[in-house]
């Protein structure tokens, strides 16, 4: 079996490719960044180190590695024979993977399964999101032709891998926790093999409780500890101040997806005990740098605060929280941040107005308009 893996950063060999690796596959790593490839390439093996409690080491062995920037046509000759293909680049980087699937769909032979697609990002169905960019490189007619060469399924993926110490090569450190859910139906009952995922019919319930919890969680947990001058997480978390908010945060969230998904109100809530358990591991050197990381991305409106907060207050339910950690957000100053630097100057150059509408996608009349007005008007003096 091989599996294509787009993205051999940290989720990427300190995740999916350790799992598929486990699950039997030949993993072929993808890649722009010549010197990890290069490195990639030239290694026998790379060790998973698990920090926390039962935490082992892992080996990784029988992968390639391609650069899709230089060697674009040898990674679609892969695609065209791969069982699965996956990505962890980031939501915004799927565009750029898919010329690259349009191309080894061209490529592949009829007879051969559907290709078995699952972009592992945090975002609400990004493999449709990768379906889409698919078909439209290809152009309706070829894609009525070839879509069915390709199955899209939506994942959620959870694992905190935080960014490398300098000198750590191709391993990687990772907590001991992971979680895998694919939505099962685009696969029509011929499921890939990968006994580690959990595969289920509705994805929804999961990927907003992760999305909604974790990434939610954390980054509050950044944007906070920012502000409050930590650099790192587990830091943070151990301020009050941060605790505290991060806190009613995961309790407005969660009213929510108890209140959509019908979750079991003690399971959510021992699943944002567990969340904060994990973002306090003391072993993982993971910062606010990284998980506040692009913060208009993290800021538009079906993203882990807006999106929440959004329906929460066309629910009449309380989002005081959620606002409050949007408030910290507004203020992650950090210059090697492009999407940081480029919130500064909207916050300089726009009326707050104009920033509610086109960073946050919330319109006058909103009942979150107001409180959001406010906060960046707030920001801006
Ligand atoms: N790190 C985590 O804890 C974690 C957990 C769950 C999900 N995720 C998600 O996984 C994705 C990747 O996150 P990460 O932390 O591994 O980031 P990362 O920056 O460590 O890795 C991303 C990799 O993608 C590569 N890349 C960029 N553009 C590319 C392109 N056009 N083609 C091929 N490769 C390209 C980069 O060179 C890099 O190696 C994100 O969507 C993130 O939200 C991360
Ligand atoms: O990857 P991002 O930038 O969407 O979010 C940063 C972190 O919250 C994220 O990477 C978590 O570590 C991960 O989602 C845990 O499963």
């Amino acid at each position: 079996m091989k599996a294509v893996h787009f993205g051999a950063g940290n989720i990427g060999r300190g995740f999916v490719g350790l799992i598929l690796h486990d699950a039997g596959y030949e993993v072929v790593f993808a890649d722009v960044a010549a010197p990890l490839i290069d490195a990639l390439a030239a290694a026998d093996s790379y060790t998973v180190h698990e920090v926390g409690e039962g935490g082992r080491d892992r080996v990784v062995d029988t992968f390639r590695a391609l650069n899709s920037a230089t060697d674009a046509d040898s990674v679609c000759d892969e695609i065209a024979t791969a069982d699965v293909l996956t990505t962890a680049v980031g939501p915004t980087v799927l565009r750029f993977v898919a010329p690259h699937v349009a191309e080894a769909l061209r490529r592949r032979p009829a007879e051969l399964a559907p290709l078995q697609v699952m972009a592992c990002e945090n975002a609400i169905n990004a493999s449709d999101i990768l379906r889409d960019e698919v078909a439209a490189s290809l152009g309706q007619d070829e894609w009525a032709k070839l879509h069915s060469r390709a199955v899209f399924a939506n994942t959620a993926v959870d694992r905190i891998v935080p960014g490398q110490a300098a000198d750590a090569g191709l391993d990687v450190t990772v907590e001991t926790f992971f979680e895998w859910v694919v939505e099962s139906g685009p696969f029509g009952g011929d499921v890939p093999a990968i006994p580690d995922a959990t595969f289920v019919e509705d994805l929804a319930p999961y990927i907003e409780r992760k999305l909604f919890t974790v990434n939610t969680g954390h980054a509050t947990v950044a944007y906070l500890g920012f502000v409050q001058g930590h650099t790192k997480i587990s830091d943070a978390l151990r301020d009050e101040t941060v605790a505290r908010i991060a806190t009613r945060v995961l309790q407005e969230t969660s009213t929510l997806l108890v209140a959509k998904h019908g979750l079991d109100p003690e399971v959510q809530r021992a699943y944002r005990e567990k969340i904060l358990r994990r973002f306090a591991n003391p072993a993982l050197p993971d910062t606010v740098q990284r998980v506040g990381r692009q913060p208009l991305r993290k800021l538009s409106r079906h993203e882990r605060f807006i999106g929440p907060a959004a329906e929460l207050a066309q629910l009449g339910l309380p989002t005081s929280a959620l606002v409050e950690a949007v408030d910290a957000a507004l203020r992650f100053d950090v210059p090697d941040d492009e999407q940081s630097v480029e919130l500064r100057e909207l916050l300089q150059t726009q009326t707050p107005e104009a920033v509610v509408e086109g960073a946050m996608g919330i319109s006058v009349g909103h009942p979150l308009f107001s409180s959001l007005r406010e906060i960046v008007a707030g920001a801006q003096s």
